[in-house]
């Protein structure tokens, strides 16, 4: 990610000196790098690296998140002024940016925290850009990150999002939004594949369609791109021989907890983030399969174009979540997350670029604060494919194929539409055994039951 990144600002035309903690790789990379070794000053010390930069000095640190950034840190501050800016563009836990930005607050070079999106093709060619820190830190560096942004009609995807660990708050939810979306397209996967027996090539075909309509996005192309490739070692479709076990490295997960912490719904997250740690147990997986074989019920009562809906709806949701989890962060950290904006770059550049996006960029804007799925075009795209949700979800269940990202969407879409809830009973039941107590419908206050046991 960092030599795709500091090829694309060589190229928007800004001189850049790189530093990797192997130098082979410096090596290797300035070998590589073409027209645009005229650009780049290659360094094999981190002296070298600072005194190649002109001050005030522009640091760019992407590393592997966690430690290493820490250790990063800890060498390159020593070196820097007060003027220069060191910039965390790894993905990051936000906490870990609130602490090194508090930290860099009380002197030392001005640091940000800023999520980088679009992997190492966007990171080349033009990334989705969610910068963390204060307004001056990004009147300093918008001049870049605009010039190798993605642009979307023209509209760089790179904006300021709030202070401190704000811009990697939105990435985090970024990547826990790319989980679902991710899950919800394997689910759709699975209920073709092993449902309706349809081969990789078919699937590939009906994601090539589904990209021309309403779920039109990157996941859904390089869907369609992955299910049709071949394993040039054996033949067979590529799919078949890659271990159905999900790799992670954090996002997700952190979604969920700051979803938790915060008391707001993520649950098609919290579905996608269980799926893969459920994916990655193998063995467990082939003791169940052993024990109580792999259900072959009928094939599931679902069409195609029923399964398109179902994926319409079930990302529309989602979004929706992921969208709630933002606001409810800006209410509970003070900030003013710009959330038409933070759609708007996501319209290019980044993982979960998609054409709703535009559309929820719009929602968003007109209806501030709204609930994504209680505003136009949402409402009335929800209404006509509930239905085909909830059949996908049944049908999939009565087959015996897992849909557990889908099913969390269609709970939590069924629970937000009813009045009187089932929370009665929890209420019951908590103050029966710790006295708890409940509020009543009908007048105010406290109030404990007659619990008597016969
Ligand atoms: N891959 C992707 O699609 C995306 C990745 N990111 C984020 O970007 C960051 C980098 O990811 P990526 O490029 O994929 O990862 P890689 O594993 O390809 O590269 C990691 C880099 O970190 C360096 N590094 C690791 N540990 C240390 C350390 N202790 N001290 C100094 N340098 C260290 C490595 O050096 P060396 O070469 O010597 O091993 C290497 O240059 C991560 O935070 C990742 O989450 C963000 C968006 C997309
Ligand atoms: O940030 C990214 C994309 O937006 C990275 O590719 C990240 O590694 C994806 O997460 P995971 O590895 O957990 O699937």
């Amino acid at each position: 990610m960092g030599a795709a990144l500091a090829l694309n600002i060589a190229e928007k035309g800004f001189p850049i000196a790189v530093f990797n903690r192997s130098p082979g790789r410096t090596r290797t990379f300035f070998a590589e790098a073409g027209d645009l070794a005229p650009r780049v000053v290659p360094c094999e010390t981190l002296e070298a690296f600072v005194a190649a930069i002109a001050a005030p000095r522009i640091v760019i640190v992407m590393v592997t998140a966690g430690t290493p950034v820490d250790d990063q840190i800890a060498v390159l501050r020593p070196l820097l002024g007060p003027d220069d800016l060191l910039i965390d563009c790894g993905n990051a836990d936000f906490h870990d940016t609130e602490r090194r930005s508090a930290a860099a607050a009380s002197g030392g070079p001005a640091f940000m925290g800023v999520g980088v999106s679009g992997g190492e093709e966007g990171a080349r060619h033009g990334p989705s850009i969610m910068a963390g820190g204060t307004e001056a830190a990004w009147a300093k560096v918008a001049p870049v990150f605009t010039a190798i942004a993605a642009k979307y009609e023209g509209e760089p995807c790179a904006a300021q999002m709030g202070p401190g660990g704000a811009g990697h708050f939105v990435k985090t939810v970024h990547n826990g939004i790319e989980y679902a979306d991710m899950e919800m397209i394997a689910e759709v996967y699975g209920v073709m594949r092993q449902g309706l027996g349809l081969d990789p090539a078919a699937i590939a075909a009906v994601f090539e369609r589904w990209n021309r309509g309403p779920l039109a996005s990157y996941l859904i192309e390089i869907s369609a791109i992955v299910a049709a490739t071949l394993d040039p070692e054996t033949g067979r479709p590529l799919l078949d021989v890659i271990v159905d076990s999900a790799g992670q490295k954090g996002t997700g997960r952190w979604t969920v907890i700051e979803a938790q912490m915060l008391g707001a719904p993520v649950t098609a997250v919290e579905a996608a983030v269980a799926a893969r740690n459920l994916s990655a147990r193998r063995e467990e997986r082939r003791l169940g399969a052993e024990i109580f074989g792999t259900p072959a019920g009928n094939p599931p009562d679902v069409t195609v174009e029923a399964l398109e809906n179902a994926l319409l709806a079930g990302k529309i949701l989602c979004y929706a979540q992921g969208f709630g989890l933002l606001s409810t962060a800006a209410r509970e950290f003070g900030w003013t997350l710009p959330l038409p904006t933070i759609a708007r770059i996501w319209r290019a550049g980044c993982i979960i670029r998609s054409t709703l996006l535009g559309d929820m960029a719009q929602a968003l804007a007109a209806t501030p604060g709204a609930d994504l799925t209680h505003v136009a075009p949402f409402t009335d795209i929800l209404r006509r494919t509930e239905g085909d949700l909830r059949r996908v979800v049944a049908a999939a269940a009565l087959a015996g194929l897992p849909v557990p990202a889908l099913a969390a969407a269609l709970a939590h879409f069924d629970t937000m539409r009813r009045v009187r809830g089932t929370a009665d009973l929890i209420q019951g039941q908590r103050d029966f055994f710790g006295a708890h107590g409940f509020e009543r419908v009908d007048h105010p206050g406290a109030h404990h039951g007659p619990w008597t046991r016969s």
